[in-house]
């Protein structure tokens, strides 16, 4: 090839590397920059002009710089490629995000690959940064993993309650029974349910049943702790499940929630609505068998408590 087609070649190749759609970045053995596409003149705002022969990180302080070194300082010894990605650390450069407002970043999300470059002798002495705007890829992502998450959310609850619906119990009660019953924990269930809730319907109607439904929930969520968890177990029957707790010390809970309940009023066009909670409680034990044989011991208790007059717990 004659000077002159090496020349022009070498034009088109530099024509090609300042118009790409991604970020080069070249650097020497000191972090000085060599050459800075027109991609990271038009993003950072800083000129190639500007950049030529300067240290990288005298430019943009907010770059993770103990990091990108050791990268860049692997890639120099190693003479391997180096590849990060927007998950593991969303952007290397602080770009503005020019989409339409997501709500999800304000910056660019990028990848980065940094290729070690060798002279003729083999040895080297470059390294360049690509860095790639993966903002579409990242921000659909996110997007579809909220989506996701929302949806497990939905399927998990009760709508009417907020508290978790009677298949995410059934899962999380199957866990802790194997818990406890392998590792010899402590657990107690507890079932509660709304006294003569039927008279409630009858009298003011399903709507206002629904909304005392919805309060004795809201008491429930507002009382157990991060640890526990709760659910709407049927229509106007709820489970709880203490772990590390005994059955004398679920009853603590027990009495709050009863009394609670007792004194909360619910207001329905026009009416007030006052109602009590019965209550069976079941310490796990180790002749306890399985999630069924748990639930019927809580379920005989709080039969105990409809008998003795509802507006109490019994333990079994
Ligand atoms: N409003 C409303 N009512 C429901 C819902 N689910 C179940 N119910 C009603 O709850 C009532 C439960 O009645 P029962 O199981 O006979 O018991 P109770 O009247 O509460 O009496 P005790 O439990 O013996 O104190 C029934 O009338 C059901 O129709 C619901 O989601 N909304």
């Amino acid at each position: 090839m004659d000077n002159q087609s090496s020349l022009s070649e070498f034009h088109w190749i530099m024509n090609m590397v300042q118009t790409i759609d991604a970020g080069l970045v070249v650097l020497d053995k000191d972090l000085k920059v060599q050459l800075w596409n027109d991609f990271m003149s038009n993003h950072s705002g800083v000129s190639a002009k500007d950049m030529q022969d300067t240290p990288l990180f005298s430019h943009f302080p907010e770059l993770p710089e103990a990091w990108l070194r050791s990268k860049i300082d692997s890639v120099f010894l190693l003479k391997n490629n180096a590849f990060t990605s927007w998950e593991q650390r969303p952007y290397i450069f602080r770009f503005n995000n020019y989409r339409p407002v997501t709500g999800i970043s304000e910056f660019m999300f990028q990848n980065m690959t940094i290729i070690p470059l060798a002279s003729l002798t083999g040895e080297v002495t470059h390294v360049s940064l690509i860095i790639y705007d993966v903002t579409d890829i990242a921000i659909n992502r996110l997007q579809l993993d909220k989506a996701n998450e929302k949806l497990a959310h939905l399927s998990q609850t009760d709508a009417l309650t907020q508290l978790a619906n009677r298949h995410h119990w059934n899962t999380l009660i199957d866990s802790e029974f194997k818990r406890v019953k392998r590792y010899e924990q402590i657990s107690t269930l507890m079932m509660l349910d709304i006294d003569h809730f039927k008279k409630v319907n009858d009298t003011y109607g399903h709507v206002a049943g629904d909304k005392v439904i919805s309060e004795v929930s809201r008491v429930i969520r507002e009382s157990v702790r991060e640890t526990d968890f709760s659910a709407r177990y049927g229509g106007e029957e709820f489970a709880i499940c203490l772990t590390n707790t005994t059955a004398s010390c679920a009853v603590i809970l027990a009495e709050r929630l009863r009394k609670a309940i007792e004194s909360t009023l619910v207001l329905d066009d026009g009416n007030v609505i006052q109602v009590t909670i019965s209550i069976g409680i079941a310490e796990f034990k180790a002749d306890v068998e399985s999630v069924d044989h748990w639930t019927k011991n809580a379920d005989s208790a709080l039969y105990k408590s409809k008998e003795s007059g509802r507006n109490q717990y019994s333990i079994l």
